[in-house]
């Protein structure tokens, strides 16, 4: 994936800016160990999933320019302040779009850091347009970082992140299924 030829108005902290020389891997799509049962089903993301309810709904809708981009509509249950997005989605909506461009480098991660400036305030009613991109990786840990937009794709910047993914093995999810009783057959139930 290279690096799309955004601005940023401010830098990651040392913690999320890749190393010199990291690579920025080309998006190589899913790998097929995540379509196993176990990772394959995300209808009850809370970020992404039809089935959750009171979830943003966050519709992925291409790669842009190296840039993985997304959006969603801010109903009136997502506010925080009276007719504002609650800034804790606009963070959901940032790890969610920085997760699918990890997801796009063909290896489970999870996010292990996540920074978010807030910089215009996002009213009910509108549409945030997301855009993520890798920005280096060196082993396990991929760096990340996006943006979203009000207004339109090319409107302000209201709110930017970066973040780091540390790559995991499959049983980073069984493992906590197991221990706490769920079973990956549960939502057919
Ligand atoms: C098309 C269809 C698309 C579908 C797409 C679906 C997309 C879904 C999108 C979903 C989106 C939502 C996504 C979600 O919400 S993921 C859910 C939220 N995240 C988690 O639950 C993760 C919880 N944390 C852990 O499990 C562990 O702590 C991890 C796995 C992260 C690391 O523990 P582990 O024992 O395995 O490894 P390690 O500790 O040796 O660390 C390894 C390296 O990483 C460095 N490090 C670690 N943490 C930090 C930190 N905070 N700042 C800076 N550095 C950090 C560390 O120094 C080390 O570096 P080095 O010493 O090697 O240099």
């Amino acid at each position: 994936m290279t690096t799309p030829s955004v601005q940023r108005s401010g830098p990651a902290s040392s913690r999320t800016t890749a190393p010199a020389g990291a690579a920025v891997p080309a998006p190589s799509g899913p790998d097929p160990r995540l379509t196993s049962a176990v990772m394959a089903d995300y209808r009850g993301c809370f970020g992404c999933g039809e089935e959750a309810a009171g979830g943003l709904r966050l519709r992925r809708t291409g790669v842009d320019d190296g840039a993985v981009t997304a959006e969603f509509d801010v109903r009136a249950e997502l506010q925080g302040a009276p007719g504002l997005a609650h800034g804790g989605v606009l963070a959901t909506a940032m790890d969610e779009v920085l997760g699918t461009a990890a997801w796009l480098l063909g290896k489970r991660y999870v996010t292990g850091r996540l920074e978010t400036d807030y910089l215009a305030p996002v009213p009910v009613g509108s549409t945030v347009h997301l855009r993520a991109w890798c920005t280096g990786v060196d082993g396990r840990k991929a760096y990340l970082e996006g943006e979203g937009r009000v207004g339109g794709p090319d409107g302000p910047v209201a709110v930017r992140a970066a973040a780091l993914f540390v790559e995991v093995p499959e049983e980073h999810f069984t493992r906590e299924r197991v221990k706490h009783g769920h079973s990956t057959k549960e939502r057919a139930n």
